[in-house]
């Protein structure tokens, strides 16, 4: 049952409680309640998917409108970063069951293979490399069969039903799991330009027809988490369904505030027992996990709750008043994140999005015909049709001077992001003219942040520090990065499009003017990890271990974008949807459920 009180349960015991309905939890409870004598609890700060003013993260086009500042939103802001002229930007994450999956802007990007195998590697479980991990995208069957029906991805047909043969490689993606992807569903004036750079340019900027084979290098055709010209979320494709059965209750707008001790194992503490309240003020509820306790509440939410549990950081714990259960100094500390720029030119063109922005009759009859259909615009991603990622080249001085913090060979150190019309998550929007945006992402950070308890409540925002550009490294990458974008438009396909470069990014074409740019308008593009790393079991460092449990405590496991050690070469969500996939295998096994 969906419930929004407390006081509605009809239980205080379950065998799995899911801390978190975003996107990893979602999956976890939707996997694990598929046999029926499991009973799961998923308790979920935020509202239902569908409540009133859904459509703003229902209809693709609206992504930009569902975060920041709204009810689908924690609100947070960071700390002044030093590496964005001291500025603290909005730092949105998702509130509402699908999480974060359910706001964001749809990029479905399974990153590197390189990154899978770096976190077998620093598990040291094998069974998180790319070769291992791959058939949990996918859900292969044991003997290796790609078309068994219990697929995760469900690659569907795009909005506009356009033949999408030499657009993406069909024997790398599932076709019959819940979660909806799709390949671009409304062409874009600049599709064709974009294309023919990667001929023109073929070395700097290759074309790669599939980046979710595992090589994301190149550039390539978006593909997103959108299925009938409709958002597809956690909540969409695993949680909805996983409701109608009786073994799944579902308690919306309740924050779990802890985590309490429920015995011990020899002398290591168990901690099975989840506190929750609606309010500060309002009644404190108790459950207890037979089993397991899943923390899926994402990078900052799992820290959170874990250090007001007493896991975390003593000398710290102990300055708020909390009483430590586990001295582990990492909890909320080594958070990576992506940073990135918004570079603008007017153009010769008046089909851009920034015409339907501007002209109410055109918007109006864009909004009828999705109403009536489910097709046009306003069922495509508004943050563009084609992306890319780059390395620096292998002899580049930056890498020369401080090595390569990536996973390996096909990770990439930064992407460009092709969109038709104005687009900044920290410039005002022109209130006329029509505009070429490439949104420069910096994804091979080496600066790492923390979030940090503030107080013992959950009901305060914790300090959130993503050290945004916060090394030399990531600063002169994010320079060359821009460049690239300038090589980019500068080339043949955009002669007599391209007018000039918008007037805030006028100066940036010397390192300097590019630096100081990036420290006026730079921002995060939303994707934080690392603040519950997995480590190896015998590591003294991390928070987790190779199976996610979190050490020196039974009970608990953390499934969610927090575990990754580093940031993830892609836009994270695949991944996660990947790691929660393993997991609730994990899980079942440990627990003697069939797999
Ligand atoms: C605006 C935005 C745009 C993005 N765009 C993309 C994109 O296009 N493509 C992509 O791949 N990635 C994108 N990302 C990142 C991606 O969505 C996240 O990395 C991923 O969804 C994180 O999954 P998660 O399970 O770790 O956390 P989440 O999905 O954020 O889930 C955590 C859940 O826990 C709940 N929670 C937190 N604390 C508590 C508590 N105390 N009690 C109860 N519940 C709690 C939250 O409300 C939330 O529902 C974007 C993120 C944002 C915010």
């Amino acid at each position: 049952a969906l419930l929004a009180d407390p006081a509605q349960l009809r239980t205080t015991q379950y065998d799995f409680v899911v801390v978190g309905g975003g996107t990893a939890g979602c999956v976890i409870a939707s996997r694990l309640s598929e046999d029926p004598s499991v009973s799961v609890l998923v308790i979920e700060a935020g509202g239902s998917n569908t409540q009133e003013g859904s459509d703003v993260i229902q209809v693709p086009f609206f992504a930009g409108d569902a975060t920041p500042g709204t009810k689908f939103d924690w609100n947070y802001t960071t700390v002044p970063q030093s590496g964005l002229g001291g500025r603290s930007v909005l730092f949105p994450r998702g509130r509402v069951l699908g999480g974060s999956s359910s706001v964001n802007f749809m990029f479905y990007t399974r990153g590197p293979s390189d990154d899978f195998n770096r976190l077998a590697r620093v598990s040291g479980d094998e069974g998180w490399a790319w070769d291992n991990i791959f058939p949990f995208v996918l859900k292969v069957d044991s003997l290796g069969s790609k078309t068994v029906l219990l697929q995760s991805e469900k690659h569907v047909p795009s909005a506009d039903m356009h033949n999408t043969t030499g657009q993406f490689e069909p024997s790398v993606h599932g076709f019959n799991g819940p979660l909806l992807t799709s390949l671009p569903g409304f062409p874009t004036d600049i599709d064709g330009r974009v294309k023919n750079t990667t001929v023109i340019l073929k070395d700097e900027f290759p074309f790669n027809i599939d980046m979710n084979s595992g090589n994301p290098l190149g550039v390539g055709w978006l593909q997103s988490t959108i299925g009938n010209g409709a958002r597809s979320s956690s909540a969409t494709a695993f949680l909805t369904p996983a409701l109608n059965r009786p073994n799944v209750d579902v308690l919306i707008e309740t924050q779990v505030t802890r985590l309490l001790q429920t015995g011990t194992s020899g002398s290591v503490p168990i901690l099975q027992g989840v506190e929750f309240a609606q309010s500060r003020t309002g009644p404190h509820f108790n459950v207890k996990a037979s089993k397991e306790v899943i923390l899926s509440a994402g990078s900052i939410g799992t820290p959170q709750i874990l250090m007001l549990s007493g896991v975390g950081d003593q000398a710290s714990l102990t300055s708020l008043g909390i009483k430590t259960i586990v001295d582990v100094p990492d909890v909320g500390e080594n958070m990576q994140d992506h940073a990135f720029v918004a570079i603008q030119w007017t153009v010769n063109s008046n089909k851009t999005i920034d015409t339907l922005n501007d002209q109410p009759a055109l918007f109006n009859a864009a909004l009828a015909e999705y109403d009536q259909t489910h097709t046009g615009v306003l069922a495509d991603n508004p943050a563009g049709n084609q992306i890319g990622w780059f390395r620096l080249p292998e002899d580049s001085e930056i890498l020369r001077t401080f090595g390569d913090p990536t996973g390996g060979p096909v990770s990439p150190h930064f992407e460009l992001m092709f969109e038709n019309g104005f687009f900044s998550f920290t410039q005002p929007i022109p209130t006329s003219g029509n505009f070429f945006t490439i949104l420069v992402a910096m994804v091979s950070p080496t600066s790492r942040g923390s979030v940090k308890l503030v107080t013992n409540s959950v009901f305060d925002h914790p300090l959130i520090d993503p050290a945004l550009l916060g090394s030399t490294f990531d600063q002169e990458v994010l320079v060359e990065a821009v460049k690239a974008s300038q090589r980019f438009v500068a080339s043949s396909p955009w002669k007599g499009y391209i007018v000039a470069p918008f007037i805030d990014s006028v100066n940036a074409t010397t390192d300097q003017g590019i630096k100081e740019y990036a420290a006026k308008f730079g921002t995060t593009i939303r994707h934080p990890v690392a603040t519950s790393m997995v480590s190896k079991l015998t590591d003294k460092s991390g928070v987790v271990g190779p199976q996610l449990l979190v050490k020196n405590v039974v009970g608990v496991r953390v499934v969610d974008a927090s575990i990754f050690p580093f940031a993830v070469g892609a836009h994270p969500q695949a991944a996660v949807y990947a790691i929660a996939e393993r997991s609730a295998n994990l899980i079942k096994i440990a627990h003697g459920i069939q797999t």
